[in-house]
């Protein structure tokens, strides 16, 4: 049994006041708001760290991210961690996270936090599944056409004092085909955008999906390879897609075509492709993702991509605009607070998604109990026969693998039946963690 919230880290402390309480003031939390502490890692939004202090938490801010022994220091004494892709969250760290409720992934991708590790300890895991792609989106067409008249190389000549003026193989993208990879949020996207500038779209997904505009699916990632004179990322990182542009992929794509990258920098083999460039293989390339980034902005960034031709290199921006990061930061700063305020794991990437309607502030005496537990047979009926002299008002539960959500709002008659429940729930084996919320 792994019970990481115990009354003494997060206090129960309202329950005393129970009877008391002026329903005016009412409040779905058995803490004190200003206990629960945030930290907030590679300098998330503005509008996040507004949201989670007017929830009344104590907030510290860092504009980097933390490498791992100071992560492992820091960690220990937070209810949430915001970041973004840089701070791993492995195994090893989030293992000294004591009283970790929540991680908000400022961004789209979560490949840098072991999510079915957390959801192990209780860790409910949210991210922004789609508030950066229209920035990305329009970073790759403006990278196609700088791509396409070398106009990375022509600014390096005229910074460097050369005057350059060529038209030999600089081409319009009008009646181009544009290969896309993984046609998600991004993938879509970008689709519709460049069939507006008159380029033909086909791509490649794993799963069955409908293509928009007069975009094709096409029936392999190779197929994808032979046609297309532009082609570009947007697949996640998972064990699949580690290195699935190789030394193979890039001979296959035809000779003067581009390859882009903005989707993770484990996706395609950086030396397999500064190669291509080099020959000449390939006539471009640009390049946002690294397969090790720096924890932050400065000088020292080494890549075989450096001074390769045609080759724009951009440090990890395609979601960094100020759009991209109000939106993420509203949304995923809104899911926390909805998580520790009163449970709802709506959007969680690796726990069930729950919810309940909110208990009306007039109601005194209805508490909500929120259980984590191992996915097993005979929990549930534990967890109602401790709740069967109550009046349970609504239950929901939920399962994802090997980790199961349990949510009810229940009536007492006396606080302190608010304790004995907490201790019995939290005393069921396969508990995980248990929070009464009131
Ligand atoms: N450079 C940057 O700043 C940003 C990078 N990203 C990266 O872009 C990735 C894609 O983002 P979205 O389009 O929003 O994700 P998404 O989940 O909407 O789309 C990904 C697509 O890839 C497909 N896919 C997965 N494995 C595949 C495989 N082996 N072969 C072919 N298709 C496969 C999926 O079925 C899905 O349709 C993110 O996971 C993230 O890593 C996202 C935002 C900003
Ligand atoms: O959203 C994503 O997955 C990204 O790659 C963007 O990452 P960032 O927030 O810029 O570190």
């Amino acid at each position: 049994m792994v019970d990481t919230i115990k009354p003494s880290s997060i206090p129960i402390s309202r329950r005393d006041s129970f009877n008391t309480r002026d329903t005016r003031t009412r409040d779905l939390k058995p803490f004190h708001s200003g206990d629960i502490k945030i930290l907030l890692l590679e300098n998330v939004s503005a509008m996040a760290v507004d949201i989670l202090k007017k929830a009344g938490y104590q907030v510290e801010f860092h504009t980097k991210a933390l490498d791992k022994d100071a992560l492992i220091e820091k960690i220990k004494d937070v209810h949430a961690v915001g970041l973004r892709s840089k701070t791993k969250l492995t195994e090893e760290v989030l293992s000294h996270a004591n009283k970790l409720l929540t991680i908000g992934c400022f961004c789209i991708g979560t490949n840098q936090v072991d999510l079915s590790y957390a959801a192990s300890r209780g860790i409910c895991v949210f991210n922004s599944p789609f508030s950066n792609s229209r920035s990305v989106a329009e970073l790759i067409i403006a990278e196609v056409i700088l791509l396409a008249r070398q106009l990375g190389d022509r600014s390096r000549e005229m910074h460097n004092g050369v005057w350059n003026k060529v038209s030999k193989s600089c081409y319009e993208i009008r009646g181009k085909t544009l290969g896309i990879i993984g046609y998600g949020h991004i993938g879509t996207q970008l689709g519709v955008l460049a069939e507006s500038l008159g380029m033909h779209v086909i791509w490649y997904d794993i799963l069955p999906v409908m293509p928009i505009g007069m975009s094709r699916a096409a029936a392999s990632l190779e197929e994808v390879l032979t046609e297309a004179d532009f082609v570009s990322c947007h697949v996640p990182e998972t064990p699949e897609t580690k290195n699935m542009i190789g030394k193979r992929e890039l001979a296959l794509m035809k000779s003067g075509s581009y390859l882009i990258n903005a989707s993770r920098g484990t996706v395609v083999d950086i030396d397999a492709l500064a190669a291509a460039l080099n020959s000449g293989h390939l006539a471009g390339a640009a390049v946002d993702v690294y397969p090790s980034e720096p924890l932050a902005n400065g000088p020292g960034f080494e890549s075989p991509l450096r001074n390769c031709p045609n080759t724009l290199l951009t440090p990890h921006i395609g979601g960094s605009t100020e759009e991209a990061q109000r939106m993420i930061g509203v949304e995923v700063a809104t899911s926390i607070v909805k998580y520790i305020n009163s449970g709802a794991s709506v959007n969680a990437v690796n726990f069930a998604e729950c919810d309940l309607r909110a208990i009306p502030s007039t109601d005194l005496t209805t508490v909500r109990i929120v259980n984590v537990h191992q996915n097993v047979p005979g929990v549930l009926r534990q967890i109602n026969n401790i709740l069967a002299d109550y009046n349970v008002n609504k239950q929901i539960s939920d399962s994802k693998g090997d980790v199961a959500y349990f949510m009810a709002d229940v009536t007492v008659n006396d606080p302190k039946e608010i304790n004995t429940i907490y201790e019995q729930v939290t005393a069921i084996q396969e508990n995980i963690i248990t929070r009464v919320l009131f």
